[in-house]
């Protein structure tokens, strides 16, 4: 295990769901001790206990009295954060540094809830399943520069670590990086359901389209081209990728979409921010 994440023990994760459960197997992955880490979580989810079983994680369906957290992540949604917050009270001491991934809920309303000193708002996304996330991160100011290295640390274990200088920018993260792996399989579905309309069987239709957004995303994951060149690349001259492209490309096309849809992400963060 990486001497950085040692610091981390005891670490207490608040909401064992698909979000906390991804972080929990990168840990694993990462070699953070099985005896180091507490699970808490009313109602875990049959695998979740299988593997807390497996691997000899404690898991706990109420507060345990007897730890103080040196990281408590909490993983829980954002419209019972309020409710939840209190209860953990008990967890934190002096040194507790608490990290939130949960939409939309602010640093000032998880120091009130919690009571903890240090507080990192963190963004994720679900591709950190497969250590290819990407979690943007805010601080307050009583978080210490070591505890921004353990935190980086402990993010690193599901994919790349961005903080950014000013927590109102998380929202703008929550609609490009948080939701956006949701926008680009919506248009796995979406190019597969095109390709049905144009005549292929709708099961070549989905491999097709599968296999076309997996290689692509693994093309610009592995080439240090950007995403422009990469496109450029596809495009023969007045060939059928122009044509495509003069579709979505179109001034009233894909990018006025995409800016309302992320506008749209980054408006509800703000709402689930009031509560
Ligand atoms: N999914 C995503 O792509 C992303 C999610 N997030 C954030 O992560 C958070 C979790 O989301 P997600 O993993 O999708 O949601 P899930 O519903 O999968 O996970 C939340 C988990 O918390 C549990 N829980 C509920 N109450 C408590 C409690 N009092 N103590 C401990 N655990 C509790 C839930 O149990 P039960 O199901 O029984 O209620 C559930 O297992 C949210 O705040 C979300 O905004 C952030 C980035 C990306
Ligand atoms: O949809 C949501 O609210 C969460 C936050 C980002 C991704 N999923």
């Amino acid at each position: 295990m990486s001497g950085d994440l040692r610091a981390a023990v005891p670490l207490v994760l608040v909401g064992a769901g698909k979000m906390g459960g991804a972080m929990l197997a990168g840990w694993i992955e990462r070699g953070l001790p099985a005896n180091g880490v507490v699970i808490l979580d009313p109602n875990p989810a049959p695998e979740m206990a299988a593997l807390a079983a497996e691997k000899g994680l404690r898991l706990e369906t109420t507060p345990p009295a007897d730890v103080t957290a040196a990281v408590i992540l909490i993983a829980v949604k954002p419209q019972v954060m309020d409710a939840v917050l209190p209860t953990l009270r008990g967890l934190i001491g002096p040194e507790t540094i608490a990290v939130s991934v949960a939409a939309g809920k602010t640093i000032a309303s998880i120091e009130a809830g919690l009571g903890a000193r240090a507080v990192v708002r963190a963004m994720p996304n679900t591709p950190a399943q497969v250590g290819r996330g990407i979690t943007a991160c805010a601080a307050n100011a009583a978080v210490t520069t070591p505890q921004r290295v353990l935190v980086t640390a402990l993010l690193s274990a599901i994919g790349k670590v961005e903080w950014v200088a000013t927590e109102d920018l998380i929202d703008a993260v929550t609609a490009v990086s948080g939701s956006g792996p949701a926008y680009v399989f919506l248009l796995a579905e979406a190019l597969a359901e095109a390709g049905r309309k144009a005549g292929l069987p709708a099961d070549l239709a989905a491999r097709l389209a599968r296999a076309t957004v997996e290689g692509a995303g693994e093309l610009m994951f592995q080439s240090p081209l950007d995403p422009a060149t990469l496109r450029k690349n596809v495009t023969s001259p007045n060939g059928t990728t122009a044509a495509a492209l003069a579709v979505l490309m179109a001034d009233d096309a894909l990018q006025p979409l995409m800016d309302a849809a992320v506008a749209a992400a980054a408006n509800r963060s703000r709402e689930l921010s009031a509560g």
